[in-house]
């Protein structure tokens, strides 16, 4: 008897050992590199460079028991991002079809996805981005008028959350036609705080089991974002719409726009929370990061980036350059790994904004410079992000001068640039303070 139970456990150990080994050898078992390492909970813009100098352009590696693809090979890029994009149309899927958040554009899957999303292409066109430019100026007009005081008087403050206050009234402005006056008050606005909390807050269980165990999820109720702040979030744009309608109040925006597209009450709530999420902590991590380069770069002052990775699944099983590809495999293009190889740019760690001048443009490879991803499925928000930075920047820099202090990092050695699990963008601080040598210019300086 004992020799029968002994028997059938050395059995299941052998079988979950050969179940284990060919799952983990899925990508050795077809030449591809493959890497073992644990990768969770680590800053991309470090372990993806390092992977990729490690087993070069191509290289699996594993999310649990599933397989994943990162990739720097520009052919690779253009097949998946562009010429092969059928086989490649959703992004990975992170929410739950019953979090309202999965109907918007970003997380809708194919056919859904096109509908949802020529519906809000002409969102972005020239002709609205025109009719929005007054309403971000105005807002930028009030972070000046926040900011002058303290240039003034030598302050230690946050530049982060007024970048994030910025960037939120922003976005919230155009998606809802109220300003939520974050920059006014940054530290006393229950919704700025929510949707501040989605991108800041501990994400590491939600990430683990999202990624890891994506099968527990219902059964464990874990949503990928905390469904308490998405409801906050949710209900005040739910309030809004509630007002329009009984009211009869018609507003030229976002909200609007979908409204008349005659997409279902579900719908608009998912398309504006996504547009929020999307819109916000992309943009004001970029400020934060620009801000720091130029502080450290004063040269350049008067004269950017860091990025999120691309990541697209197979829409069924397939081949990719002899690669075999079953359904459902995320494919990873890492934007900064992309963005820092050497044999793409030239000493990538140095920073050299000549090189993305107009006469340098045809020095740059395709597929080598993919801040907003490229293709049918590209950055929605794309104009409209840059012009947002480009009026933030070149009004800052008229009101102050960026400025370095010893506590000032390199933005890719100190700075967290995943999106929505880093707490340690908090860290991104400023403290203003008079110069009085540069009359009535602010000091801005850079921790
Ligand atoms: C500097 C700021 C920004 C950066 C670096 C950025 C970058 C990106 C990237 C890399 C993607 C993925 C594209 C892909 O999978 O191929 C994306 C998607 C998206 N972005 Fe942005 N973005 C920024 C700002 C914005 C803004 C301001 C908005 C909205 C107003 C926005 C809305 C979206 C949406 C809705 C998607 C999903 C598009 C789709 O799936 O069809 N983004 N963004």
């Amino acid at each position: 008897m004992y020799t029968l139970i002994a028997f059938s456990i050395i059995l299941i150990i052998l079988s979950l050992i050969q179940f284990l080994y060919n799952k983990w050898t899925f990508w050795s078992r077809q030449g591809i590199p493959q890497d073992l390492s644990s990768r969770t909970g680590q800053p991309y813009q470090l372990v993806d460079p390092e992977a990729h100098r490690k087993h070069g352009k191509v290289f699996g590696f594993y999310e649990g028991l599933r397989p994943c693809l990162s990739i720097t090979d520009t052919n690779l890029i253009r097949k998946v991002l562009v010429t092969e994009f059928h086989s490649f149309v959703n992004h990975r899927l992170l929410t739950d079809p019953s979090e309202i958040i999965d109907y918007g554009v970003f997380f809708a899957r194919y056919p859904q996805w096109k509908r949802v999303r020529a519906l809000q292409n002409p969102l972005f066109s020239g002709g609205k981005l025109k009719s929005v430019k007054p309403m971000i100026e105005q807002i930028l007009d009030e972070l000046c008028a926040k900011l002058e005081p303290m240039a003034a008087g030598a302050q230690v403050i946050d530049m982060r959350t007024y970048y994030d206050a910025f960037t939120f009234d922003v976005i919230w402005t155009m998606t809802t036609g109220a300003n939520a006056r974050a920059i006014q008050n940054p530290h006393n606005n229950p919704l700025f705080d929510a949707t501040r909390k989605v991108f800041q807050k501990d994400q590491e269980i939600r990430d683990w089991v999202v990624f890891f165990l994506p099968f527990t999820r219902r059964f464990m109720k874990i949503t990928f974002f905390d469904s308490k702040i998405v409801s906050l979030i949710g209900r005040s744009i739910s309030h809004v719409i509630d007002e329009r309608m009984d009211k009869n109040i018609v507003v030229p925006d976002l909200l609007q726009h979908l409204i008349d597209t005659k997409l279902t009450v579900d719908e608009v709530l998912g398309q504006s929370m996504n547009m929020l999420a999307a819109g916000y902590e992309t943009t004001a991590t970029q400020l934060c990061f620009i801000t720091r380069l130029l502080a450290l770069h004063t040269h350049h002052q008067n004269r950017l980036y860091k990025e999120i990775r691309i990541e697209r699944i197979t829409t069924n099983a397939r081949d990719l350059d002899g690669i075999y590809l079953p359904k459902d495999t995320p494919i990873i293009i890492p934007i900064w790994a992309l963005h820092m190889d050497p044999d793409n740019f030239e000493d990538p760690e140095q920073f050299r904004p000549d090189r993305f001048m107009p006469e340098n443009r045809h020095l740059i490879k395709d597929y080598t410079l993919l801040p907003f991803a490229t293709g049918p499925r590209n950055c929605i928000g794309r104009k409209f992000a840059m012009m947002e930075l480009k009026y933030c920047l070149v009004k800052m820099l008229s009101k102050f001068e960026f400025q370095a202090c010893e506590k000032t990092k390199c933005p890719w050695i100190d700075t967290d640039v995943c999106i929505g699990v880093d707490e340690k963008l908090l860290l991104d601080r400023l403290s203003v303070r008079n110069r009085r040598r540069l009359s009535n210019w602010g000091s801005v300086f850079v921790y």
